[in-house]
């Protein structure tokens, strides 16, 4: 990605933390980096964490930066997103906004007309450069503007970008969300390995090794992850008993309803913060 453009990162908490590593990784000048954010305890951690010193002020990170990327929790973009209305206007910065639930219509209102914003949903694993990230772009968007906002999303992860906004909420629940349903089942797995009597620090390392050998083997496979999972099920075997447990647990309608429970709350964030 074009390393001289400046980047601002409005709020330093973990998804900006997890993106600003990633592109630390990927070697980004962290010269090229400024971060805002008003804890005082937060900003020590992440000078010593990332070697940026960040600002207390929004608009001193903000300025001259080529791209602005609102990384607060949801409610709070819009008081940003006003803040940093006239700044982002007549520097003519690309907005980037990582918030769940908050669309690029109100997005664009709070920050007033003719500002180019890029609305996407990244994930944690931006930090080790496996994340997953949805882009979209509203019509002030330039070749130049899209190519950054692509360029700093590819270099923590892959990136698709979506035709229509109602995709992003179901994007949020899948990828967005989704690290945490895998940490839950590494725990959950861990846990029961722990049960059964295995030490606990053999039963990590057994379930990280095994959780990264599915995605990586899912990943560069033809074949679909249920073809996979019927690879390990030797019939009358073991896996079969596992899976007949989850089965009769409903295993797979929670996994559908906790997606939708996702989506449904960053509908409903959206909802809220439009009628703001
Ligand atoms: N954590 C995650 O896995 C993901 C989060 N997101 C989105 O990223 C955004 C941030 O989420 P997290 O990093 O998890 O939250 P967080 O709470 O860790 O970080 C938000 C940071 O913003 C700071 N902040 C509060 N008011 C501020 C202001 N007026 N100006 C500047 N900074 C301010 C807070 O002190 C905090 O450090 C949210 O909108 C969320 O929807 C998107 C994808 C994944
Ligand atoms: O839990 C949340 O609201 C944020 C958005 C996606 C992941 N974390």
């Amino acid at each position: 990605m074009p390393s001289n453009a400046q980047l601002a990162f409005i709020g330093g908490g973990n998804m900006a933390r997890s993106l600003i590593g990633g592109l630390l990784a990927d070697g980004y000048p962290s010269d090229q980096i400024r971060i805002a954010e008003p804890n005082a305890e937060r900003r020590d951690m992440l000078a010593s964490e990332l070697g940026i010193v960040p600002s207390a002020s929004n608009t001193d990170a903000a300025t001259d930066a080529a791209a602005v990327i609102l990384a607060v929790k949801p409610p709070i973009v819009r008081s940003v997103a006003e803040e940093l209305s006239g700044l982002i206007h007549k520097q003519q910065s690309l907005t980037i906004s990582v918030a769940a639930g908050v669309r690029m219509q109100d997005i664009e209102r709070w920050l007033g007309e003719g500002v180019a914003v890029v609305r996407t949903m990244p994930n944690t694993p931006s930090l080790v450069r496996s994340g997953a990230t949805a882009l979209l772009a509203n019509a002030q968007v330039n070749k130049a503007q899209q190519d950054l906002a692509e360029s700093l999303m590819r270099a923590v992860g892959q990136t698709l970008w979506l035709d229509v906004e109602e995709d992003m909420d179901i994007v949020t629940a899948t990828s967005g969300s989704g690290p945490a349903y895998f940490f839950l089942l590494m725990e959950a797995l861990e846990d029961a390995a722990a049960e059964q009597g295995l030490d606990r620090e053999r039963a990590r390392l057994l379930v990280l090794e095994t959780a990264t050998g599915a995605a990586r083997m899912a990943l560069e496979s033809e074949d679909s992850p249920g073809q996979l999972r019927q690879r390990v099920t030797s019939p009358g075997g073991t896996t079969e008993s596992a899976l007949n447990v989850l089965n009769d647990h409903d295993f797979h309608t929670a996994i559908g309803k906790a997606v939708k429970a996702a989506a449904d709350r960053a509908e409903e964030l959206g909802n809220l913060l439009g009628e703001q």
